[in-house]
């Protein structure tokens, strides 16, 4: 039996554009956005208990375990597994390493969540559909059933409706400005547009196969209430927009632009200052845990 699913990645998000086109009853914004997985990523380990236990064994400066979205996604797991089999899973122990920057608008929580549902699942033998698997994160972070969809998408409603697209085949650097934005703050804004019209996928398609990979299409409409509220973000999109189309992802911080080849990516990098963190980053056409998965690349 399978008691153990080491160095799981949970990768970061790009939000290629980000069209707010609407606002539900209930606050909730309808968007438009193009996703993009790239292969920077937190790393998570996962060991079976035997006494039903869910407990992270690292310590998340910031995020007390009761509110870990890895912890909370698990119990929603538990739980389903419980009104499945008849009996409470059998416990398990997760160590986080993690490097993506909270409140980045790289996804890194719902990306660790979604990491965690998807190892859980296999090292439980829950049995739980990737469809059953993303109506479970749902409600915990609008992202996560894109990270257990796995594959370039793009992504309707207000993160539930996704569609796979070919996205660019492209390298891109990415800058964490030093700020966390609080996505809360950037949603509630009373500028934020709402009403941009609405596109089609093959709007986006269009674009890209016209070799416009490096980024012209739409546009990310959470970034100008993010870069007056954080001034650190209109800074990078400044710095960076001398290299390309420097654009924000999802409600903030970090900023990305793309290059066509991975020496640009070193070379752009290495200018950026001191101030700010930095790295490349190469797109993902696929969640890198689903080989994992199936490859049995474990621990027994
Ligand atoms: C904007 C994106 O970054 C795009 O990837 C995400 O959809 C945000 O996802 P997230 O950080 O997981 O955010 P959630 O925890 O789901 O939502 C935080 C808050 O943002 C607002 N929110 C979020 C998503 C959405 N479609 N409309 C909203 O109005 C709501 O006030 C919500 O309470
Ligand atoms: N495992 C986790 N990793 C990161 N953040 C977590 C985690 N669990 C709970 N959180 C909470 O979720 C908040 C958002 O974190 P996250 O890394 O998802 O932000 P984000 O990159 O801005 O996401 P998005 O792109 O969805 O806006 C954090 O500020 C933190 O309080």
């Amino acid at each position: 039996m399978t008691v153990s699913l080491h160095h799981c990645p949970a990768p970061a998000k790009l939000n290629l554009f980000l069209h707010v086109i609407g606002r539900r009853p209930d606050g909730y914004h309808l968007l438009q956005s193009v996703f993009q997985l790239i292969d920077r990523c937190d790393m998570l380990h996962f060991d079976l208990r035997a006494d039903g236990r869910i407990v992270r064994t690292t310590d998340v400066p910031g995020v007390p375990e009761e509110q870990d979205l890895i912890v909370r996604a698990l119990r929603l797991l538990a739980d389903e597994f419980q009104r499945r089999h008849g009996r409470a899973v059998p416990g398990i122990d997760v160590a986080v390493d993690k490097i993506l920057p909270m409140g980045g608008g790289l996804g890194g929580g719902s990306s660790d969540a979604a990491t965690a549902l998807m190892a859980a699942n296999q090292l439980w033998q829950a049995g739980l559909s990737a469809d059953e698997l993303m109506a479970l994160g749902l409600p915990l972070g609008a992202d996560i059933p894109f990270f257990i969809f796995g594959q370039t998408a793009f992504v309707e409603g207000v993160g539930e409706a996704m569609q796979p697209v070919a996205g660019p085949d492209c390298w891109y650097v990415v800058i964490e400005p030093g700020v966390s934005v609080p996505t809360p703050a950037i949603f509630g804004a009373v500028d934020l547009t709402r009403d941009t019209k609405p596109v089609t996928i093959s709007d986006f398609s269009r674009d890209q196969s016209a070799q416009n990979e490096l980024g012209g299409f739409g546009k990310n409409d959470l970034q100008a209430v993010a870069v007056r509220l954080f001034p650190p973000v209109a800074q990078a999109v400044e710095w960076l927009g001398s290299y390309g189309q420097a654009r924000m992802t999802g409600s903030g911080a970090c900023v990305f632009c793309a290059v066509s080849s991975e020496s640009k990516a070193d070379e752009v990098v290495a200018q950026v200052p001191a101030a700010w963190k930095a790295w490349k980053a190469k797109a993902l056409a696929r969640h890198p845990l689903k080989s994992l998965l199936q490859n049995r690349a474990v621990v027994e």
